[in-house]
């Protein structure tokens, strides 16, 4: 967050929603953490919470199809705030079919008199009214299908050009429309202090309901409640992980005693992930350019009871200046990268996101993987891995590496559950959100070769 935002909570669902709103837009704060914040500080309840949740995100994430669809009706300008207003008011009428439109109205009404005066109330309140006679426009009238398909899935018109070059019209539409859709809740087990059923079982004593996946064996679907507040996770039986997030340490599969390269580690989710497959035997050197991120790590593999791991403030860029050269048994590159996979979590990306921000991400993760082969064993695994979808950042880069380090081969993606597994080509695997419902993720997997092969 660039500058401090703090919400008041005066027990009003829809002006929290818009204070929220307006300090993502002006303050470039980040909405998940915010309202994360604002749910946090006020202990607002679980019902409030929930609405609070879905009009916030909801709003943002289809804030370019409502603005199509208020456009017809809204003569002149009006302030930026009342625009919000009536993006959440819109919102609420459009899509929450569980509230009734005079409701969303008469709040709007409500706020509008509040933050403003008489006359917005009734210029929002005949607005909202001409809408709800005369139905939103349709999209139809638009004739260049990638304008189309960006106010239809409310995404800039440069990154839908970009997933349809990438992936094709079918793929990038079903992932437009995915990212519009909220993520499922997933935790992973330390399988070092509970088994899946037991993890199962102590959520559920605390009201949570939680199932295991079908992908993933180590992962919970929590369906109801907050697995951060409980007892279970203060204990360390769970860290709350996308399930996407799982697939690099899965791939990489250390076996206890290894020592292992964390290369980007904070917060330290896949730290932590790797030093439980590694049944907390071995050692793992944790890396992060920004050494005040080191203690999220700490803080994590504490909570966990993981004490193989050691952090480091290194750039890994530089690894060889501070690392032995060779030492590393397999390495984890989980590199910075433009984040694409992840829209549905931070829909504030979609328009923060510039296409030229993308342009020097491939050279820093070109020199993170460069500075990797020269600290891997001979014979040692290397996992590349993105939470993003982009084929220049994921198979591009990929096969960059390749090029320029004849001394790694690409290698099968071992040990990932069957339906992960079965989506590999050459030694990589782009899972898409629509595929699973989990992150959009991208894994690559390579080996060292020895002097004669
Ligand atoms: C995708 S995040 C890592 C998430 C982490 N692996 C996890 O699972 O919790 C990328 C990380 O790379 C770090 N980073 C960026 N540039 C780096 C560099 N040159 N060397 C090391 N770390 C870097 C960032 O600080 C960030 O924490």
């Amino acid at each position: 967050m660039s500058k401090k935002s703090v919400v008041i909570w005066d027990g009003n669902v829809r002006d929290a929603a818009l204070s929220i709103l307006l300090a993502v837009d002006k303050n470039q704060a980040y909405s998940n953490l915010l309202l994360n914040e604002t749910i946090k500080r006020h202990k607002i309840e679980a019902k409030d919470r929930a609405l609070l949740t879905e009009i916030t995100y909801g709003t943002l994430q289809h804030k370019m199809t409502l603005d199509f669809y208020l456009e017809p009706f809204i003569r002149g300008s009006v302030d930026h705030w009342v625009r919000w207003l009536l993006r959440i008011s819109l919102y609420q009428i459009h899509y929450l079919t569980r509230i009734p439109p005079h409701a969303a109205v008469n709040e709007a009404v409500e706020i509008a008199k509040r933050r403003g005066h008489r006359g917005i109330a009734s210029m929002v309140n005949g607005i909202l009214r001409s809408i709800l006679r005369s139905g939103v426009p349709s999209t139809d009238s638009i004739e260049d299908p990638i304008e189309r398909l960006a106010i239809e899935t409310s995404h800039p018109e440069w990154l839908v050009q970009r997933f349809v070059a990438n992936y094709g019209l079918e793929v990038a539409t079903a992932m437009l429309q995915e990212n519009n859709v909220p993520p499922v809740q997933t935790v992973r087990v330390n399988t070092t202090k509970a088994s899946v059923e037991q993890a199962i079982e102590e959520l559920e004593n605390e009201g949570l309901t939680a199932q295991q996946s079908d992908i993933m064996p180590e992962c919970l679907h929590v369906t109801n409640g907050q697995p951060a507040r409980t007892k279970a996770f203060k204990e360390g039986l769970i860290t709350i992980q996308d399930e996407s997030s799982m697939i690099p340490a899965k791939v990489l599969n250390p076996s206890p005693g290894m020592r292992v390269l964390d290369m980007c580690a904070a917060p330290g989710g896949k730290t932590t992930h790797l030093a439980e497959i590694m049944n907390n035997e071995g050692s793992i050197l944790a890396t992060d350019l920004h050494p005040h991120k080191l203690d999220l790590i700490d803080h994590n593999t504490e909570r966990l009871g993981l004490d193989i791991v050691e952090t480091a403030p290194i750039d890994g860029r530089k690894a060889a200046e501070f690392l032995q050269a060779a030492s590393f048994d397999a390495i984890l590159v989980d590199a910075p990268c433009s984040g694409l996979g992840v829209m549905r979590r931070k829909p504030d990306i979609k328009y923060t996101k510039r296409e030229e921000d993308l342009e020097n991400l491939q050279k820093i993760q070109l020199a993170l993987l460069d500075a990797a082969t020269k600290v891997l064993k001979i014979d040692g695994k290397l996992v590349y891995s993105t939470c993003t979808v982009d084929t220049q950042e994921n198979e591009g880069t990929v096969k960059a590496f390749l090029t320029a380090h004849p001394e790694m081969e690409a290698i099968q993606l071992e040990s990932l559950p069957t339906k992960l597994a079965e989506k590999q080509a050459n030694g990589m695997l782009q899972v898409f959100p629509q595929d699973f419902g989990s992150d959009g993720f991208f894994v690559a997997a390579f080996r060292k070769k020895g002097e004669s092969n």
